[in-house]
């Protein structure tokens, strides 16, 4: 791994910079695709999975015969570990419910907010290198408890034109209305202006690669909405001696086995800490099946020294990581300093592939930096507030003078009026 000692904050920016493409590197080919997709629909999209996901598909609704063969193929080992984790997510997300906030801010003026479902969405589940059911679990199960009408799914065809069993049987677990076996850009692009088999989306959810996380960023400008940047996985350790380096390197090579692409990068505040990590991540990456993945993601990453903690997270903060695990002698620091994060795991026993399946928190998050300015998914990804107000003679007695000379003052005479005739009405 590359070893880096004690960089200067004009270096930052360089050393912790992504390897992700982005949107100016994968505009014209989504541009391209969108353009094709809402013109010829269906055959568009069949064209593109034929091109990048090697099938050529008639069909690519999965039917209730495939669904209900899903079910018996899936062992009643993972079904139960399946269920476990969804009643986790759910008590999570059942628990981020909010009361109507209601206020009267004059007297006879009284203003609320409340919560409705978005009632179509559409969710991406990864399949391109591994089939990521349990990212069903993250969106299906808070789409529900907010109450989402329908829930379109897609997700990429093997070469076989199959999807994974446990998507499948994950999918029909959760109340999913429809499962397309469609990956990648064509996906998004199919969710985004409807086909004649997939049906138009009011948001988009879900994780995806560089292809599938710039389209989504894209498709924001044809009257869609999104979920956020949830591209290529990444993970920031700060450690030091106190934590055990066989478990940090367990942890790095758990989010650099996602992809190529994905980036892991360990602060720390001790050097021979560093090293320990740096021989571990040797040991355990030889017996990876994925190593070849995780070793391509590990030239991506970084073993970051720092001289202090105070150095340390001002460094963390900066980079904004999708996953940040804090092991240290002083946990609270960083737990109370931290600001841009996705997600924070705390302490020696606190996996990120606890977050990732069974803990109840949500694994949809921002990566390459959106910590910044996004939040994970949590129950209001799938909620919009709308504002109510109901006005009474006192009222607009009391308020209605203001708002006459404001718009006024804006030059916009027939707001005034709107006032001025009820005003006089009531003199
Ligand atoms: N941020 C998060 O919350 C989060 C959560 C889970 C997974 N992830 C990430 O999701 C990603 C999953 O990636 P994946 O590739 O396994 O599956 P994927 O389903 O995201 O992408 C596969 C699709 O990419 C398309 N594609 C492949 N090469 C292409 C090319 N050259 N041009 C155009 N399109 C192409 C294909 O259509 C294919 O169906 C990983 O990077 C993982 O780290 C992120
Ligand atoms: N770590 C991923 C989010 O970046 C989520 C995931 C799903 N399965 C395994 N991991
Ligand atoms: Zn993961």
């Amino acid at each position: 791994m590359n070893k880096i000692y004690n960089p200067s904050r004009s270096e930052w920016d360089a050393v912790l910079k992504r390897p992700t493409k982005t949107v100016d590197d994968i505009e014209d080919t989504v541009n391209q695709i969108f353009a094709e997709v809402k013109a010829k629909g269906d055959a568009a999209v069949a064209k593109y999975t034929d091109m990048f996901d090697g099938i050529k598909l008639e069909n690519t609704l999965a039917t209730s015969e495939e669904i209900a063969a899903a079910e018996a193929e899936i062992s009643e080992e993972l079904k139960s570990a399946i269920l476990l984790a969804k009643k986790n997510i759910e008590k999570f997300h059942a628990a981020q419910k909010t009361e109507k906030v209601e206020v009267e801010t004059t007297s006879g003026v009284k203003c609320w907010q409340e919560k409705r479902p978005i009632q179509k969405i559409g969710l991406y589940i990864p399949g391109g290198s591994a089939p990521l059911f349990s990212t069903i679990l993250m969106l299906a199960v808070p789409a529900a408890i907010a109450g989402c009408k329908e829930i379109i799914l897609c997700t990429p065809p093997n070469k076989e034109g199959k999807v994974h069993p446990a998507i499948l049987y994950t999918a029909n677990l959760c109340g999913v209305t429809k499962v397309n076996k469609i990956g990648g850009i064509q996906a998004i692009a199919a969710l985004t202006f409807g086909t004649e088999t997939v049906p138009k989306v009011y948001k988009i959810f879900g994780p995806g690669n560089q292809f599938v996380t710039v389209a989504k960023q894209l498709a924001t400008r044809h009257n869609v909405s999104i979920d956020m940047p949830a591209g290529p996985s990444e993970l920031l350790v700060v450690a030091d001696d106190s934590a055990k380096p066989a478990y940090v390197a367990s942890d790095l090579l758990s989010q650099a086995e996602h992809g190529g692409d994905s980036q892991v990068i360990l602060v720390s505040t001790s050097k021979s800490f560093l090293d320990e990590v740096e021989v571990a991540v040797e040991d355990q990456l030889s017996a990876l099946p994925r190593k070849a993945i995780a070793e391509k993601a590990i030239e991506n990453s970084k073993l970051i020294y720092v001289e202090n903690n105070e150095v340390a997270l001002g460094l963390i903060n900066e980079y904004g990581p999708e996953h940040f695990i804090i092991s240290t002698e002083n946990n609270e620091f960083y737990t109370k300093g931290i600001i841009n994060a996705g997600s924070v795991f705390i302490g020696s026993y606190t996996p990120e592939s606890a977050g990732d399946y069974a803990s109840g928190t949500n694994h949809t998050l921002p990566t390459n930096g959106y910590a910044k300015q996004y939040s994970g998914v949590n129950l209001d990804s799938f909620m919009k507030s709308m504002t109510f107000q109901q006005i009474s003679e006192e009222g607009i007695k009391s308020i209605g003078p203001a708002i006459e000379l404001m718009a006024d003052a804006e030059g916009l005479q027939a707001h005034k009026n709107a006032v001025t005739l009820r005003l006089k009405d009531l003199s």
